[in-house]
């Protein structure tokens, strides 16, 4: 190791020589493809000039895929939390990502429903979960495809971080988004959470209702207090969709939050209206964002909003 030049020790991870038989494995994250080869190649003439080597093998270690995490939360239970967690991550694999969704929602986990995954068991391998495939193109880690539903509910603080970590930390392959499902509320376990595995943004979900609101903006605090970026608010079940006429009506009011994004100076990503067949969609395991139509739309539109976050 010593005897090789400076600039490729930098990249060096391992490098071994026997009778005349180097192997070396070099770091080549951030090269693109011509760079690489000219590192491959420039290492092979240099090692290969030593007096003792006679055969020089190089393998360069795959760049880890950057991923982003994204958390999905709000301030209270039954807002729709976990249907745009679905939807969103449908519709960003439509828009051509990879992308993985973690139901961290441990306690109440329905992303195996929605994705259509019931009674499916991940596999493990060198002790990493494997997510799994699902009908809409998305991997998915979820409570509810590990454990019983009522056996969950009596496990403890610790039990549930580590539960989390295992499938944050699965073996996600080429995934570059993660969607995370966060347990509703803003309690401790949230906290906790955020603050062990950093999202790299989260997006907040409420209903117009004034007190589903006030809960969206704990939730914001939950995020700050974590030194979370928010990517932006989505208001759901926004107005109602007669399933009669396809009118539009707003029993709880609209643009709420669209004001209350503005207030606290925080991106809108979209509204999506209350509509009874997000929910049979969503419990026939089919999410909405995998159709054309008005509904899968309002997802894709929040998909393009949540994209251009990123790329910012
Ligand atoms: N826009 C919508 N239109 C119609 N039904 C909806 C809509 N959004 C969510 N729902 C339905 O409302 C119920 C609650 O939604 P969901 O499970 O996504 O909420 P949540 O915030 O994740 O709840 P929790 O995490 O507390 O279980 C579900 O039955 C879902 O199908």
């Amino acid at each position: 190791m010593e005897r090789l030049p400076d600039d490729l020790r930098a990249r060096v991870q391992s490098a071994r020589l026997a009778e005349g038989r180097a192997v070396l494995v070099l770091d080549a994250s951030g090269l693109d493809a011509a760079a690489r080869k000219a590192l491959e190649d420039e290492t092979r003439s240099r090692v290969g000039a030593l007096d003792d080597v006679s055969e020089v093998h190089v393998a360069l270690t795959a760049d880890k895929p950057h991923r982003r995490m994204i958390a999905i939360g709000s301030g209270k239970g039954g807002v729709g939390k976990s249907t745009l967690a679905a939807n969103l991550a449908v519709a960003l694999a439509r828009r051509g990502r990879k992308v993985g969704v973690v139901d961290a929602d441990i306690y109440g986990p329905s992303q195996a429903r929605l994705l259509s995954t019931e009674g499916q068991k991940p596999t493990a391998r060198d002790k990493q979960l494997i997510p799994l495939d699902t009908e809409s193109g998305v991997r998915l880690l979820s409570m509810g495809n590990l454990v019983e539903a009522d056996r969950a509910i009596a496990w403890r603080g610790p039990m549930v971080a580590g539960a989390l970590g295992q499938m944050i930390e699965g073996d996600w392959g080429d995934t570059d988004t993660l969607i995370v499902d966060l347990p509703p509320g803003t309690g401790d376990v949230q906290l906790t959470m955020v603050q062990k595995h950093k999202p790299d943004g989260a997006i907040i979900v409420s209903t117009p209702q004034d007190l589903a609101l006030m809960d969206a903006t704990r939730a914001l605090n939950l995020f700050h207090t974590a030194d979370v970026p928010i990517v932006g608010l989505v208001e759901n079940m926004a107005g109602y969709v007669c399933p009669h006429c396809g009118e539009v009506s707003d029993p709880f009011g609209s643009g709420g939050m669209e004001s209350v994004a503005e207030q606290i100076n925080v991106p809108f990503l979209g509204r999506i209206p209350l509509d009874i067949a997000i929910r049979t969609a969503s419990d026939a395991g089919k999410p909405v964002a995998g159709g054309d139509d008005l509904r899968g739309r309002a997802f894709d539109a929040i998909a393009e909003r949540l994209e251009a976050w990123m790329a910012s």
